[in-house]
């Protein structure tokens, strides 16, 4: 079958590896059931990925269906500097796309294949008023956890009292989670965050939260079964996660902005369970007196170790970090430093013991799908939330740190106590057996009949009703919820995350 009479959704990225990754994952998983997929973000990551992972514009088969990837320019020169600076760059984006998506849909439509869908990620809420201008359904994929999406929901609808510049170091009790401290809320929500245009980003998208007909989400049931019970009661929430597992096309495409350097071959010639993997993402940077501590921790604690040791952008203001004098010697075969790893091949692989990790979502959700233990290093944002998550309510983490607001040098000593804590012992043992419950429990949600596998299922048979429907001339139409067993019930009263969408009119 051709790709031009497939059903199309069109995928609009916020240009962050954090981002791209769970997007281009869910287009995946889309085209597998059968659709056209075109994954779209700025042509400055775009010519990376063209580079790194060689994405193009014709369609790549995955599964039933096809993937293509169409950037679009930001409107700035090539080298332009202020791309690192968010405050600048997200009104840039949003100016421009608002012009450019629609002329994109317009000429897709005009090469025939017109869209069904927009499905975009946070940081970038514009992308629901296009769909909206243009009458089209959209969707949103949120790529944190249920916890920090029902924390943000509570803040933007003033709902519980959130630290404050009068009252900084209060507990945050949210509905159906755990008591937060106050450095365990997500910290774009600090009054001291010094990422505020983040927070502005993620309030913009709850302003629009009513446009998307669906909020798709890279969790799973069993993993925030309560919290995602509570939230599916107010807002249209699918769980289809974990997204980077796609069992039925486990196919190359991949959105990765750096070739990742080879170190699986290094990883076969270690012991089983003998390696630790350090990494912070693709965005944080720690400063060198912080490095240094970790270069000592590690060599001090005797285990193997991959470290992932990023180049910052020129523009970033970051300077580069270095490793101690003599340090790759004292290491030698014990240690390999890499600038970009294959995360989801290291994780999977038998000579890893445990994460050392920032805990951004996608790292958060990659090691608990692939059983592995960590060791939470958050710094900002949803990372403070889910190192909570991870040490208290997974119990798969020991904390070395508890964010960047804290300002605290973690010493070698440290760092060799918590790496030592999660690789031998009775604790080690502990979480590896809880990491391993998580690994089948993921596995088990998209499999077939699992909450994921059927919740995208669903997602996909609406997407396509509402083609059949009228797709991009679509109306306006009343969308209700209607739990899948039980007959039409108006609203979104269910408190099961197990819905089949209808059109209402
Ligand atoms: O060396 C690395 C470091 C990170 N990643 C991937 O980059 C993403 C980082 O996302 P996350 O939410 O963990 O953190 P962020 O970079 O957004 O802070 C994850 O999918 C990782 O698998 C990778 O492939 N190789
Ligand atoms: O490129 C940036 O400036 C950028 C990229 C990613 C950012 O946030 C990360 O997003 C992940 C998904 O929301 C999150 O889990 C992770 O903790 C964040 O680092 C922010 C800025």
């Amino acid at each position: 079958m051709g790709s031009e009479t497939l059903v199309h959704v069109f995928l609009v990225s916020f240009p962050g590896q954090g981002h791209v990754n769970p997007l281009l994952r869910l287009g995946k998983r889309l085209a597998s059931k059968g659709l056209l997929v075109t994954f779209s973000t700025p042509e400055s990551i775009g010519k990376q990925m063209r580079k790194a992972s060689g994405c193009s514009d014709e369609p790549s088969p995955v599964g039933d269906g096809f993937i293509r990837f169409e950037f679009f320019e930001d409107g700035w020169d090539e080298d332009e500097p202020r791309r690192q600076d968010l405050d600048q760059y997200l009104p840039q984006l949003e100016k421009v796309g608002k012009v450019v998506i629609p002329e994109m849909i317009r000429k897709n439509a005009e090469r025939g294949r017109p869209v069904s869908c927009l499905i975009n990620n946070p940081f970038i809420p514009w992308v629901s008023d296009v769909a909206e201008s243009l009458g089209l359904p959209s969707a949103m994929l949120w790529v944190q956890s249920c916890a920090c999406f029902a924390a943000y929901y509570h803040y933007y609808h003033n709902l519980v009292r959130f630290p404050s510049e009068e009252a900084m170091e209060i507990d945050i009790q949210l509905p159906c989670m755990p008591l937060l401290k106050h450095d365990e809320v997500p910290s774009f929500l600090y009054p001291t965050t010094p990422y505020p245009f983040l927070r502005r980003a993620i309030m913009g998208q709850y302003g629009n939260l009513e446009k998307p007909f669906c909020i798709l989400m890279d969790t799973f049931h069993a993993l925030e079964a309560e919290i995602i019970e509570y939230m599916s009661k107010i807002c249209p929430i699918l769980t289809v996660g974990p997204l980077f597992k796609n069992p039925r096309a486990p196919n190359a495409v991949r959105g990765d902005f750096m070739k990742a350097d080879d170190c699986i071959g290094w990883l076969d010639s270690k012991p089983p369970k003998s390696v630790v993997y350090v990494s912070f993402g693709s965005v944080v940077y720690l400063k060198q007196d912080q490095w240094d501590e970790i270069a000592y921790g590690l060599l001090n604690s005797g285990v193997n170790f991959i470290w992932v040791m990023k180049p910052p952008h020129k523009d970033s203001g970051y300077t580069v970090l270095t490793l101690p004098d003599g340090f790759l010697e004292k290491a030698g075969d014990k240690g390999k430093v890499v600038q970009w790893s294959p995360q989801e091949q290291v994780l999977a692989h038998p000579s890893v013991a445990c994460f050392v990790t920032h805990c951004g979502w996608n790292s958060t959700m990659e090691a608990l799908t692939s059983g592995m233990p960590v060791v939470a290093f958050p710094q900002w944002g949803d990372q403070v939330t889910d190192a909570k998550y991870l040490v208290d309510i997974f119990k798969v983490g020991v904390r070395m740190c508890r964010g960047e607001a804290e300002d605290k040098l973690i010493t070698r000593d440290v760092v060799e106590k918590c790496l030592l804590e999660a690789t031998v012992g009775p604790k080690a043992a502990e979480m590896q057996e809880n990491a391993l419950k998580w690994k089948a429990e993921a596995e088990g949600a998209i499999a077939e009949g699992g909450s994921s596998e059927r919740n995208l299922q669903s997602f996909v048979d609406e997407v396509k009703r509402r083609s059949v429907a009228g797709g991009e001339a679509l109306p306006k139409v009343a969308v209700d919820l209607v739990e899948e067993v039980g007959g039409i019930g108006k609203g979104v009263e269910k408190s099961t995350t197990n819905w089949k969408m209808e059109i209402v009119s």
